[in-house]
This record gives C-alpha cells, sequence and structure tokens, in this order.
C-alpha cells in the first residue's frame, strides 16, 4: 500500500487497536459500505481501513424503503462476499433489525453467524437500553461498533430521518449512551445527523473513536454509503450530509448505451472479441 492509509500496518489486516491508536495520534480515517467481492476489492486496495456490510443494503442493494425488513438471511451471504473481497481491510456486519434486540442470548447468536461468514466485528443500533447485549458480545470475542443518532431501524418511533441530539435533554442522553457503549466495551461508535457541536463533544469525552455522518468534521471518521458518495442515486433527494465523488449514474449509463447500441449496430462482438 502507498501513502493512502495511516491506520495499522500495511502488511496486515487493520485491527480495533488500530483505530483506537489513529485517535490517539489525530489521524482520522474514512469507512465505506460494501455489499459485494468487486467492490470490496476496489475499497480495500484503495486504502480504505473498515468496510461496513450495512443494512442500507435493504435500500441499495434490495430496494425496500426501509432499513426495517431487512434479514439476516439476506445481509448473510453479502458478508461473505466482502470478507472475501477485503484482504485488508477489518469488516463489519451491521446486526438487521429484530437481530440482537430481545436479549443477550439472541444477539450472541446472530453475531455468531455473521462472524462465522468472515466478519471481524458486527454494529449494533442503540446505547444504554442494549449495553447487556454490547456486554455479552464483546466479553465472547465479539469486536461491537455502535450507532447513536439517527438509528434507522427505529425510523418508525424516531418518525423520520431528523437530526438526534437538539436541546439539552436529548443531548446528554447521547452522552449517556455513547458512555455506555464504551463501558460495555464497544470499540467505536457511528454518529448519524447529529450536531457538529455535540458531536464534537462526544468525541472529546469518548477514548474510543466516533465514526460521523452527517456529524460534522471533529469526529475521529467518518462514513458514507458507496452508492452515495459515488453518484449511484436511487430515487428521492439525498441527505445534506451526501457529497457526491463521482456520478456514477452518468458513467454507468453512457457506458450501458454504448454497448447496447453497438448491439443493435452489430458492431460488437468484432472479431478481436471473437473465437476462430
Ligand atoms: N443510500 C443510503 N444512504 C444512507 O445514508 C442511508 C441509507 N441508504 N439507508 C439507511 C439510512 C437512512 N439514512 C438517512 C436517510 C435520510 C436522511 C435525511 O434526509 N435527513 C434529513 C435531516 C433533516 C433535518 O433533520 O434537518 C436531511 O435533509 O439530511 C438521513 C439519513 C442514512 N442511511
Ligand atoms: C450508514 C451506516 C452507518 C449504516 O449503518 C448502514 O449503511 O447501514
Ligand atoms: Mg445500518
Amino acid at each position: 500500500m502507498s501513502n493512502a492509509s495511516y491506520v495499522g500496518d500495511s502488511t496486515r489486516r487493520v485491527t480495533t487497536k488500530d483505530l483506537q491508536e489513529a485517535k490517539r495520534s489525530h489521524h482520522r480515517w474514512a469507512m465505506l459500505t460494501a455489499y459485494d467481492y468487486s467492490t470490496a476489492r476496489v475499497f480495500d486496495q484503495a486504502g480504505i481501513p473498515v468496510l461496513l456490510v450495512g443494512d442500507s443494503a435493504a435500500n441499495v442493494v434490495y430496494g425496500y424503503d426501509t432499513t426495517v425488513p431487512i434479514s439476516i438471511d439476506e445481509l448473510l451471504p453479502l458478508v461473505g462476499g466482502v470478507a472475501r473481497g477485503a484482504e485488508r481491510a477489518l469488516v463489519v456486519a451491521d446486526l438487521p433489525f429484530g437481530a440482537y434486540e430481545a436479549s443477550a442470548e439472541q444477539a450472541l447468536a446472530s453475531a455468531t453467524r455473521f462472524m462465522q461468514r468472515g466478519a471481524q466485528a458486527v454494529k449494533v443500533e442503540g446505547g444504554e437500553r442494549i449495553s447487556a447485549q454490547v456486554k455479552a458480545l464483546t466479553s465472547s470475542g465479539i469486536p461491537v461498533m455502535g450507532h447513536l443518532g439517527v438509528t434507522p431501524q427505529a425510523v418508525n418511533s424516531l418518525s423520520g430521518y431528523r437530526v438526534q441530539g437538539r436541546g439539552d435533554e436529548e443531548a446528554e442522553q447521547m452522552l449517556r449512551d455513547a458512555r455506555a457503549l464504551e463501558a460495555a466495551g464497544a470499540f467505536a461508535v457511528v454518529l448519524e445527523v447529529v450536531p457538529a457541536a455535540l458531536a464534537a463533544t462526544i468525541t472529546k469525552e469518548l477514548g474510543i473513536p466516533t465514526i460521523g455522518i452527517g456529524a460534522g468534521v471533529e469526529c475521529d471518521a467518518q462514513v458514507l454509503v458507496w452508492q452515495d458518495m459515488a453518484g449511484l442515486r436511487g430515487g428521492g433527494r439525498p441527505a445534506r450530509f451526501v457529497k457526491e465523488y463521482a456520478d456514477l449514474n452518468a458513467v454507468l449509463g453512457a457506458a450501458v448505451e454504448a454497448f447496447a447500441t453497438e448491439v443493435r449496430a452489430g458492431t460488437y462482438p468484432s472479431s478481436e472479441h471473437s473465437y476462430r
């Protein structure tokens, strides 16, 4: 690896300890979602140190409206593909809605299935209310990433994807949730759609890294859904935090049109792409 990454040692897989060390030495890093082997390879070779097999696969892979309907069985095979494509990145699997809320036993049973498909860690949404699950997982050797702020699996009780943690009461609760996750053994926490000043406070107060998505520049790391940052837009207005670093809708659309045009014209395949 060139200078692409300041996290860890380019000759071996990134560890949760490397991420703590990056926080200590003030090196920011980028996380991306991945849902298949081919893209995981590209992101891994670009030096992205952490890949998340997000339950956002519900939206960008399966076309559901929210992340609520996706099942363990729909997410598990994607983890296998990403794990086989990622040589150096730490692979984190989102536990889907319904896979961990009920008990520590349920969380352990679900997380075990993801770890056995090649994940090196799991992510769960929530703070104090799931600290028993986080303790059970971490004490069984399963690294846990937390997720606070907009927790999309709770979209039906949050009534939408509005900013979370505005006002003193909500801000104090989020700080308590973040501290509970750290105390339960989590190695990092995602902060989604949170006022930048609150995310900065949480980042300062925690010993573990914060990973922002719509949570300002003071987080230790940033994450985006890869289709969002690459301009592979679905329907609807993108969230304010989305920055498009490429226009894959245009690039891929033009390639597909060129292929179809050549097929219709009989110019593809030429002899170069044929066998004798
Ligand atoms: N493609 C994709 N990208 C994501 O970032 C993503 C998913 N899917 N699926 C699961 C959740 C849903 N997420 C979302 C979706 C919408 C907003 C959004 O539009 N928020 C408003 C907030 C407005 C406010 O409170 O002021 C926005 O305008 O940004 C935020 C997060 C993030 N996650
Ligand atoms: C946006 C990230 C943090 C996520 O949870 C997902 O992609 O499912
Ligand atoms: Mg998720």
